[in-house]
């Protein structure tokens, strides 16, 4: 796997975590750190994979507004069972289909642990074949179909108690460096 923190420029005006350090003794900004934290995952013994952040507003366990999946690797991709609430809701009783997308999306996020390499969403397309219902279980799953140049297809299906499919999901990745992610705006967090 290559080395994402490879040709960053570093992010002077971003604050250092406390208790991160580079290898040379240097500080590193926030943004190395998650970084770091994107390339060295490691799943639990039960196979948890770890959030993308802790704000993450598909995973984190900090964002009172997300949906805090909680997301297992396999052999194949990655899993997750999850119950959309309330704070989800569409029509009544039903989840919003964008909701139903981001779940998508960011489980999506998570094959990234396994190609090694930082990427982000091109393009998604969802196909919405049931309602998906609030308080409900979701068997949610995904996997790299194939890769193109920077381009990861990736492909996922969330499954009802009865594993018949009431979503499914394809989309294309592109694999990006950390300038990319520099031109997010984390210095006045
Ligand atoms: C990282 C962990 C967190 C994960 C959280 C969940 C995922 C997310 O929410 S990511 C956030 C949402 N996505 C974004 O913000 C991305 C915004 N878009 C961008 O920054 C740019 O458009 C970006 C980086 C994707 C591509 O731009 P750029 O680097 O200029 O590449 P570009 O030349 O346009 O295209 C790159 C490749 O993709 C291909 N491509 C572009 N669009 C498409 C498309 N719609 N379908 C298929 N292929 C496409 C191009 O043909 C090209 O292929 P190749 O390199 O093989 O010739």
């Amino acid at each position: 796997m290559r080395d994402p923190l490879r040709g960053a420029s570093g992010a002077g005006e971003q604050t250092a975590p406390a208790n991160e350090v580079r290898s040379d003794g240097g500080a590193m900004s926030a943004l190395e750190a998650w970084i770091r934290s994107m390339s060295r995952p490691e799943p639990s013994a039960e196979g948890r994979l770890p959030s993308h952040s802790p704000t993450c507003a598909g995973c984190g366990t900090e964002n009172p507004a997300g949906l805090a999946l909680k997301v297992d690797a396999t052999e194949v991709g990655v899993r997750a069972v999850h119950r959309f609430d309330h704070r989800q809701e569409g029509a009544p009783g039903i989840t919003h289909g964008g909701l139903v997308a981001a779940a998508f999306d960011d489980l999506f996020g998570f094959l990234l642990y396994r190609v090694g390499e930082l990427a982000v969403t091109r393009s998604l397309t969802v196909e919405y074949l049931r309602p998906v219902l609030l308080r409900t279980d979701y068997e949610f799953s995904a996997h790299v179909r194939d890769r193109s140049g920077r381009r990861l297809h990736v492909e996922a299906a969330a499954l009802d108690a009865d594993g018949n499919p009431v979503a499914t999901a394809h989309a294309t990745f592109v694999v990006v460096d950390v300038e990319h992610f520099e031109q997010g705006n984390i210095a006045g967090r």
